[in-house]
């Protein structure tokens, strides 16, 4: 399916695994339809036949000894008896369907596992707490006062309440929980129940909820009022008192910034600001040629933007072609890189000696203009990443600066650019400074991880990646080094606050 055979199945993030998803699910269903068509023709047949041998039966209603003694009848019905059921029997017996059956078995090694949903479910979670979401909104469909037409079902509500439960977040699970028995107080079927969940479910769990949290009448009430239980509800509130729940710490559940729901949601208004807007046309010689348009955004810190910094053909190449190579990010952690919840993103490092020549080159290309706008010099042997986050993808708080001594060589600033329009969400939000970047294709932002006279940590830039809401969100990440502007940009005063272990 992709000529990177590491790549994994990533339905949070990747819209090409969502569409084989929605594909597989067509699938299925013409395959259902065709199941469904062979069931009706076998149903059909035998209600032709089973009509058939109803004749004597109606024909010698009320008037039976009449009906026996015509010998006509008597040799039909000797004869029926000993040979037609048969028939009947042996197409009873005939399998139906064996070949759709035999289909949906073998889709079953392609279909999302228990991680998959769990992760989507994460994904949820972060959404609904860093906006602080209400389980009922965002079961209508609701978003952070963007009304979509997409809704939940009580069968993910109540997953949802489950990974609560799972979590030992009983508040969280019971608000879950109340949504998913609304939802199906209001629009009864029974095609749950076919799926496997009863309201009696939900209610079982809720009251084990409030048993978690000591609420011994709230079970009780919630027990008594479902008809299945209502009868065992001592008994139940018995055993649940004697078997709660463990204490569990789901590291997925963190909370999040308490400045996010501000800095990232749709009621964020960037503070007006008397900073110019110029082009620049200072710095590297080819900016007179081709300056960017530069506003400033932030004053000491200074931050700024950059706009047009790429075109649309070239994104849509680095889009096209870097899809394949995407896995989940890694974090550095005491000098290793590992996989952690506080950056759910895909990402892959640039450049890359499986790419083919022409997109180094455009990476290349897009690294000089990058060193152009920030008058900072750059070397392709320092990393920068192309990043893609699905929905609910985001990077918690953090300074982009290494301080470690393993890597001396700090990161001196950062270009991000973006690559997309992200319909809600997903800005970079600088947590200290009440100020949040929207992405926009071409726009570039830049910002200094080390004091620009002193070399030392900048940490007012301390930022994070905005949870998506909706649509994905496209991006390219630049750290630039303190090694290379040695030449160019001479500490002034020795960095103080930057402090590393005398031995490597
Ligand atoms: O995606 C963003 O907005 C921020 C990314 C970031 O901070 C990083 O990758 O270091
Ligand atoms: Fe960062």
């Amino acid at each position: 399916q992709t000529n990177n055979p590491s790549k994994t199945i990533d339905y949070v993030t990747s819209l090409k695994d969502k569409l084989q998803l929605l594909e597989q699910n067509g699938k299925l269903l013409l395959n259902n339809y065709e199941y469904i068509e062979k069931l009706q023709a076998k149903v059909k047949t035998l209600q032709k036949l089973v009509k058939h041998l109803q004749q004597p039966q109606l024909a010698a209603k009320g008037e039976e000894e009449e009906f026996l003694s015509n010998p006509m009848n008597s040799l039909s019905l000797i004869r029926q008896m000993h040979a037609d059921w048969t028939h009947v029997e042996k197409l009873m017996e005939q399998p139906v369907g064996q070949k759709q059956m035999d289909y949906i078995r073998r889709m079953n090694e392609r279909k999302p596992n228990q991680e998959n949903v769990e992760q989507a479910l994460v994904a949820m979670h972060r959404l609904a707490s860093s906006y602080e979401l209400d389980a009922a909104d965002i079961a209508s469909g609701l978003l952070d006062g963007m009304q979509t037409d997409a809704k939940l079902s009580p069968l993910e509500c109540y997953e949802m309440g489950l990974l609560y439960y799972n979590g030992s977040l009983y508040y969280g699970s019971i608000e879950w929980l109340e949504t998913a028995k609304e939802l199906m107080d209001k629009a009864p079927s029974d095609v749950y129940n076919l799926l496997g969940l009863t309201r009696s479910d939900i209610s079982h769990l809720l009251a084990r909820c409030f048993i978690a949290l000591d609420k011994l009448e709230l079970a009780r009430k919630v027990l008594l009022a479902e008809p299945d239980l209502s009868s065992k509800t001592e008994e139940l509130l018995e055993y649940f008192k004697e078997n709660k729940p463990e204490e569990v710490e789901n590291d997925n559940l963190i909370a999040f910034h308490e400045k996010t729901a501000q800095l990232c949601g749709s009621s964020y208004k960037p503070k007006p600001t008397r900073l110019l807007c110029s082009y620049k046309t200072s710095g590297k010689p080819f900016l007179r040629l081709a300056p960017f348009q530069m506003e400033q955004i932030s004053h000491d810190p200074d931050i700024f933007v950059f706009h047009n910094v790429i075109s649309s053909i070239e994104i849509s190449i680095l889009e096209r072609e870097t899809e394949a190579f995407m896995l989940p990010a890694r974090v550095l952690d005491n000098g290793k890189s590992v996989l952690s919840n506080i950056r759910t993103v895909s990402s892959v490092g640039l450049p890359n000696k499986n790419f083919s020549r022409q997109l180094n080159s455009l990476i290349t290309r897009i690294r000089r203009r990058i060193s152009d706008l920030s008058d900072l010099n750059d070397s392709y042997y320092y990393l920068s990443e192309v990043l893609k986050y699905g929905f609910g993808g985001h990077y918690s708080f953090h300074n982009d600066f290494l301080n470690s001594s393993v890597f001396r060589d700090d990161r001196v600033a950062t270009v991000l650019l973006y690559l997309n329009h992200v319909p809600s969400g997903g800005g970079t939000m600088f947590t200290q400074l009440n100020l949040t970047v929207q992405p926009e294709p071409g726009k570039a932002v830049l910002w200094q991880n080390l004091d620009v006279e002193t070399f030392d940590f900048e940490t007012r830039n301390e930022h994070a990646s905005c949870p998506v809401k909706i649509g994905t969100k496209f991006a390219m990440a630049q750290w630039i080094h303190e090694r290379e502007q040695m030449f160019t940009r001479p500490c002034l005063k020795p960095p103080k606050a930057r402090v590393y272990p005398d031995k490597l």
